[in-house]
C-alpha cells in the first residue's frame, strides 16, 4: 500500500523524490491509517498534523491512547517510513484527514526517531509472518514537503489549498487495493479447492456394500456439493476480478481527463465485490477444510493457513458490512434516478424492472436465472426504500431511518452484487471461449451453471417473493443441480489441475500433484519436535510425579 499511495497521492515532484527510493528499497514503508480506536470511521481518526509556519513543519501528535496507529503491516520492526493519515490543522482550522510521509526509524541504525513510539501488536489468528505494529507520536516534526500534496496543499504561510476534483481523492488507494483483493480471493480459493479435490480423489472411505471396495470420497454427492461450488466460485471471482480491474482502469483514465462521473459506480462495485469475494472465499476455504476431515485440520494440509490468511480480507481494506452499506448508498440513489426517469449506469440498468409491479416469469435457463437474480435485487431494493420512506414519514431523521434499515440495505447490496457477479461470470465465459474446443466450453459452462443453480437454490425464499418460481420448479432445479454435479465428477481433478498451481505454491501434504498423501502426512509428522526423543522430559517432571501422587 505504500508505493500505490506514493503514486496516487504525491505530486510529480514528490514522486520523483520518493518513488525511486521506495522501489529501490532504500526506504521501506507502510500505510498507517487505522488507529486503536478507529478503523472504519476514517473521519474519526485522532492523530493530528498541525502546521507551524514558523518552522515550515507539521507537528505529528497522538493526543490519546486510542489515537495510536494500530495494525499497519510491517510497522513494528520492518519499516523506516510510514504514510500516516492524520487530521490536518493549519491556521487553527481542521481540514480533515490527509496523508503524510513520516520517517519513523533512522535509515542507518533503524532506531526509532525521538518522539516516535513503535512496537508490535502481538499474535493474530493468522498473518503472523507480518509484523503488524502500533505507532504513537509525541509532537514529532516533519517537513512541510512531507505532506502528500497531489489532492491538497498547505503553502509555506499555512494557507490550505484544495486541488482534487472529487471529495474522496485521498481514499483512492483503498479502492485500488479492494480491486486487487478480488483477485487475491480467487487465487487463494483456487489453492484450497485444488487441495481438497485432489485429496478427495485419493481418500477412500466407506463401502456402500460389504463386499465392495471403499469409495473415493469425491464420488459422494455431498462431497461434490461441498467442493464443486468452490471451483465454480474461484472461476467466478477470477473473471469478475479481471472485469473490475478494467472498470478501475477506465475510471482512472477518465479521472486523468478530469471526468469523475464513473467514480461513484466504481466505488460501489469495488466495495461490494471486495466484500462478497473475500467473504465467499473465506467461507468456501473453510468448506474445503471441512471436506478433508481430520487431515484438513492439520497445518501440513495448508488449509488452516489459507483460511487464517484469507478470512482477514473480510475485515481489512474495509469491513464487509461497511462496504456493502457503501454500495447500498449508491443503489438507493440509482432507485431514485429510475423514479425520476433519469438514465442509469450499466450495472444498475436492471433496476427499472423494480417498477413493473409484477413478478418476473420464472425461466430456469442460465440467462433466466441471471434475470431472476436481478429481479430479486430490484425487489429487495424496492422493499428497502419502502421501509426507509415509511420511517421518514413517521418523523425520523434520514440518518435514523437509514440506520434502522441497514439490515435490509445490506441484503439489497448483497443481492445486487450476486447479480452482477453472475452476469459477469456467464458473459466472460462466453466471450473467452468463442474459439475454445467444445469440451472446454462444455466444462466451463457446467461450472457457471453450478454457480447459478447453487445460488438460486440458496435464495429460493427470495425467488418465491420476486419471481413466479413454483414449488415444482424448485424441485426440478434441485434434481438438475444434483445431476450436474455427477456430470462434472469425471473432470473434477483435471479442472483443478488446470489452475496449474505448483506443489511449492500449494504447501500441502494433501494437495501435492503426486497424490502421495499418506507418505507426506507421515513425513510432516516426523518434523514435530515431540518426535525428537522417545520419552519427553515432561514425563519425569510432571507425569511420573503425578502418577506417584507426588504433585
Ligand atoms: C487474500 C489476500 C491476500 C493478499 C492480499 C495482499 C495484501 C493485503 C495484505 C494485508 C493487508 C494490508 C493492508 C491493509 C490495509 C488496510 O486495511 S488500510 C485501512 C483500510 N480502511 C478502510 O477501508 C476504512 C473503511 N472506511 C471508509 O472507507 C470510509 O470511512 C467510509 C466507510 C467509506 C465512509 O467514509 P466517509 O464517512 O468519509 O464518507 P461517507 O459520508 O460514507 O460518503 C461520502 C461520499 O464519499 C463517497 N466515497 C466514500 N469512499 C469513497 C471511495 N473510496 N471512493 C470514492 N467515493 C467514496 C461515498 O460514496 C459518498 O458519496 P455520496 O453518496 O455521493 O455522498
Ligand atoms: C490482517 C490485517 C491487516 C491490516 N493491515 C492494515 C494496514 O496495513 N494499515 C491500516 O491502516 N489498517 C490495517 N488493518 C486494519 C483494518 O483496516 C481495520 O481493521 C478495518 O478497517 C476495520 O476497522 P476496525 O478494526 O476498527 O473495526 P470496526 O470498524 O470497529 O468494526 C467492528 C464492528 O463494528 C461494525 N461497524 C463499524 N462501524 C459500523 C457502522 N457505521 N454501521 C454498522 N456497523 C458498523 C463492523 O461491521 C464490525 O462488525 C489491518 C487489519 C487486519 C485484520
Amino acid at each position: 500500500m505504500f508505493v500505490p499511495t506514493l503514486m496516487g497521492q504525491c505530486t510529480p515532484e514528490q514522486q520523483a523524490y520518493w518513488l525511486p527510493r521506495a522501489l529501490d528499497m532504500q526506504i521501506i514503508g507502510t500505510y498507517a491509517q487505522t488507529e486503536l480506536g478507529h478503523g472504519t470511521f476514517i473521519r474519526g481518526l485522532e492523530t493530528t498534523a498541525t502546521y507551524d509556519p514558523e518552522t515550515e513543519t507539521f507537528v505529528m501528535n497522538s493526543p490519546t491512547l486510542t489515537s495510536y496507529k494500530w495494525w499497519a503491516g510491517g510497522l513494528a520492526k520492518t519499516v523506516n517510513y510510514c504514510i500516516v493519515v492524520a487530521q490536518l490543522y493549519t491556521k487553527g482550522v481542521c481540514h480533515g484527514t490527509h496523508p503524510f510521509i513520516v520517517q519513523i526509524r533512522d535509515e542507518e541504525t533503524h532506531m526509532p526517531r525521538p518522539g516516535v513510539k513503535v512496537g508490535d501488536i502481538g499474535p493474530k489468528l493468522g498473518f503472523n509472518t507480518a509484523d503488524n505494529g502500533y505507532l504513537g507520536f509525541d509532537n514529532y516534526r516533519i517537513p512541510r514537503d512531507n505532506m502528500m500534496m497531489k489532492n491538497a496543499q498547505v503553502l509555506k504561510d499555512g494557507t490550505y489549498v484544495k486541488v482534487a476534483r472529487h471529495g474522496k481523492a485521498t481514499y483512492g488507494t483503498m479502492v485500488f487495493v479492494r480491486v486487487l483483493l478480488v483477485n487475491e480471493a480467487a487465487f487463494n480459493l483456487a489453492k484450497a479447492c485444488t487441495i481438497a479435490v485432489r485429496y478427495s480423489a485419493i481418500r477412500r472411505q466407506c463401502s456402500p456394500d460389504s463386499e465392495g471396495s471403499e469409495l473415493q470420497v469425491l464420488d459422494y454427492s455431498t462431497q461434490q456439493h461441498k467442493l464443486f461450488i468452490c471451483i465454480a466460485t474461484a472461476h467466478a471471482l477470477q473473471l469478475n476480478s479481471t472485469w473490475l480491474w478494467k472498470t478501475f482502469s477506465d475510471t482512472l483514465a477518465a479521472i486523468k481527463q478530469g471526468n469523475v462521473d464513473t467514480l461513484p459506480e466504481l466505488h460501489a462495485l469495488s466495495s461490494c465485490l471486495k466484500a462478497l469475494s473475500t467473504a465467499d472465499a473465506a467461507s468456501l476455504i473453510e468448506q474445503c477444510r471441512h471436506a478433508c476431515g481430520g487431515h484438513g485440520y492439520m497445518m501440513s494440509s495448508g488449509l488452516p493457513y489459507l483460511y487464517a490468511f484469507v478470512t482477514a480480507t473480510r475485515t481489512y481494506e474495509g469491513d464487509y458490512t461497511i462496504l456493502l452499506l457503501q454500495t447500498a448508498r449508491f443503489l438507493v440513489k440509482a432507485y431514485e434516478q429510475v423514479e425520476a426517469g433519469k438514465p442509469l449506469t450499466p450495472t444498475v440498468s436492471y433496476l427499472s424492472q423494480a417498477f413493473t409491479g409484477k413478478k418476473l416469469p420464472w425461466d430456469s435457463s442460465p440467462d433466466g436465472i441471471i434475470r431472476a437474480f436481478q429481479a430479486l435485487a430490484a425487489g429487495k431494493l424496492s422493499s428497502t426504500v419502502k421501509s426507509l420512506r415509511k420511517r421518514l414519514e413517521s418523523g425520523l431523521s434520514y440518518e435514523q431511518a437509514w440506520e434502522l434499515s441497514t439490515i435490509q440495505l445490506n441484503g439489497a447490496a448483497e443481492a445486487h452484487c450476486r447479480a452482477v457477479m453472475s452476469q459477469n461470470y456467464k458473459s466472460e465465459i462466453e466471450r473467452l471461449t468463442v474459439n475454445s474446443s467444445p469440451n472446454v466450453k462444455l466444462v466451463l459452462q457446467q461450472l457457471y451453471k453450478v454457480y447459478l443453480y447453487y445460488w438460486a437454490l440458496e435464495r429460493t425464499g427470495d425467488l418465491l417473493l420476486y419471481t413466479s418460481i413454483s414449488e415444482s420448479d424448485i424441485f426440478e432445479l434441485q434434481l438438475r443441480y444434483e445431476g450436474l454435479l455427477k456430470e462434472i465428477r469425471p473432470n473434477a481433478v483435471g479442472i483443478v489441475d488446470a489452475f496449474d498451481l505448483r506443489d511449492e505454491v500449494l504447501h500441502s501434504a494433501l494437495g501435492s500433484y503426486d497424490g502421495n498423501v499418506y507418505e507426506r502426512l507421515m513425513a510432516e509428522a516426523q518434523k514435530s519436535p515431540l518426535n525428537a526423543e522417545p520419552v519427553n522430559q515432561t514425563f519425569h517432571t510432571y507425569l511420573k510425579p503425578m502418577m506417584k501422587g507426588k504433585l
